[in-house]
């Protein structure tokens, strides 16, 4: 399947459709914190490397909440909300740097580990269109 990224301006938030509860059922707990995991790999490789945490610790303690939070949007247990309390993602964006180059690396990082993925390409594309979308809210910088 082709992983188009929407253009879109910083500062805007269009509306966002969750992904089908159908992507945990068939990659369980299991497969999306496998996801999650290899994705961060990505981004611990990438240009944007220094907005996430530098230590082992806290690479790992980033693995987790990202896969609890992808869990919960999925429908499943609300383990993020548990840990971490209330979702507020643009919020908990804010003190990083997010342009547009940050969230096409982001993007491009999911679409290299979804790609793989043995499930029907509509499960997929719900996963990439809700993430394609959501991004956008996380961007908060102009600046190159
Ligand atoms: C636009 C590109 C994005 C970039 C560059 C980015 C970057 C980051 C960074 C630097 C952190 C803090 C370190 C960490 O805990 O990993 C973070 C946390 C997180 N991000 Fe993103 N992110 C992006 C988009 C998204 C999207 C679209 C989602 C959800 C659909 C998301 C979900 C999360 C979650 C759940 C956390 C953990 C928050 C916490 O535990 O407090 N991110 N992200």
């Amino acid at each position: 399947m082709q992983f188009t990224i929407t253009p879109a301006q910083v500062g805007t938030r269009p509306p966002v459709s969750l992904p089908t509860p159908q992507f945990l059922e068939l990659l369980k707990e299991e497969g999306i914190r496998k996801l999650v995991s290899d994705h961060y790999d990505l981004l611990r490789q990438s240009n944007i490397k220094g907005l996430f945490p530098p230590t082992d610790e806290g690479f790992a303690l980033a693995k987790e909440h990202s896969a609890d939070f992808f869990i919960q949007i999925c429908g499943g247990p609300k383990y993020f909300n548990e840990k971490r309390g209330a979702p507020m993602m643009a919020a908990r964006h804010s003190p990083f740097k997010i342009n547009q180059e940050a969230r096409r690396i982001w993007l491009e990082s999911y679409a290299m580990v979804l790609a793989p993925l043995q499930i029907p390409e509509e499960v997929k594309k719900s996963f990439w269109n809700y993430i394609d979308i959501f991004s956008i809210w996380m961007m908060n910088s102009m600046e190159n």
